[in-house]
């Protein structure tokens, strides 16, 4: 039996692209999408909307209309909006497969709260191999070069995106800190004026906005005569969607708790 999906966000670029895969998935089937109450894809068949013949599945507006048909929820849409969506998932315990970037701390671990408690989350920031195997490689770069090696990340996203940092480079800015024993406080976002020279402690994450770019991280470590780059670019948003079906695949029936991609892939103890 096909496991039972639910797209939120289902007119969104991530909710377009995890619909159109779904539909080729022979383990998978998409039994409710919904939007925005706002959206104007709201009451269109979800076919029309992704480009595919008609469906019968309505686009509707809100979770609690589709929420009963499903065993997961994949969420790729908007902080508010998916901190509301586990809020009301707590009462029902479907497992869950979340996206979203930009969450304040407190949005974030409301979220991990409820899911310890009351249903299985896979939440990360990036659902793609790549780099969730750039994290891996960074963690040990990061330890060889502790010392001598100023670390910098760039990251770059399409005109669209809404927050910065992305999601990924805040993930990457933790795996270094982690790896090293620093802090946030030693992140240092964008730099202008006079700043004087730079703190060695400095994790430097630096943001590029423009055009269609899909996504593009790269973490520096600059030394004296040597630079090393370790750059992912994913080049359709297929590579996310496609983690997180996988993900989908994995996190039902697991016990309650906060899972991410490193579970799902098997690269926890890399
Ligand atoms: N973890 C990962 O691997 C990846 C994460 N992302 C993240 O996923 C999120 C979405 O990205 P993207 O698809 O590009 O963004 P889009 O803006 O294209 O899609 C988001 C969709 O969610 C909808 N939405 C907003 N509020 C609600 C709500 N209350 N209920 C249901 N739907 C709602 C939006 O509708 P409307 O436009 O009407 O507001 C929109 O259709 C971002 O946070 C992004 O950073 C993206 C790619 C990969
Ligand atoms: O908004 C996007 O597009 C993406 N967001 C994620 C992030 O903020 O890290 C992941 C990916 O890079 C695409």
């Amino acid at each position: 039996m096909p496991v039972k999906v639910i797209v939120a966000g289902a007119g969104g670029r991530m909710g377009k692209t995890l619909c159109q895969l779904i539909f080729q998935h022979p383990e998978l089937d998409v039994v409710g999408a919904f939007e925005a109450p706002e959206n104007p894809f709201v009451g269109k068949d979800l076919g029309e909307v992704i480009g595919l013949p008609k469906t019968g599945i309505p686009i509707e507006d809100s979770l609690e209309k589709v929420i009963e048909k499903g065993d997961v929820i994949i969420d790729f849409t908007f902080h508010k909006a998916s901190l509301k969506h586990a809020q009301i998932n707590s009462r029902y315990g479907k497992a869950m497969v979340l996206g979203t970037t930009g969450f304040s701390k407190d949005e974030l671990s409301e979220i991990h709260e409820l899911a310890k408690r009351s249903f299985p989350l896979v939440q990360d920031y990036n659902m793609s191999t790549g780099v969730n195997l750039l994290t891996k490689l960074v963690e040990v770069t990061a330890r060889v070069l502790s010392e001598g090696y100023d670390i910098e990340i760039i990251e770059a996203h399409h005109r669209m995106k809404k927050d910065a940092p992305s999601g990924t480079a805040l993930k990457l800015a933790q795996a270094i800190a982690k790896a090293l024993g620093r802090s946030e406080e030693h992140f240092r976002f964008c730099r202008e004026g006079i700043i004087g020279e730079r703190s060695p402690l400095e994790i430097g994450i630096q943001t590029v906005r423009g055009g269609d770019i899909v996504g593009e991280h790269t973490v520096m470590f600059a030394g004296i005569g040597e630079r090393i780059e370790l750059t992912h670019r994913a080049s359709s948003r297929e590579t996310f969607a496609r983690g997180a079906l996988r993900a989908a695949l994995w996190v039902v029936g697991k016990a309650p708790g906060v899972y991410t991609m490193l579970d799902v892939l098997g690269l926890r103890e890399l």
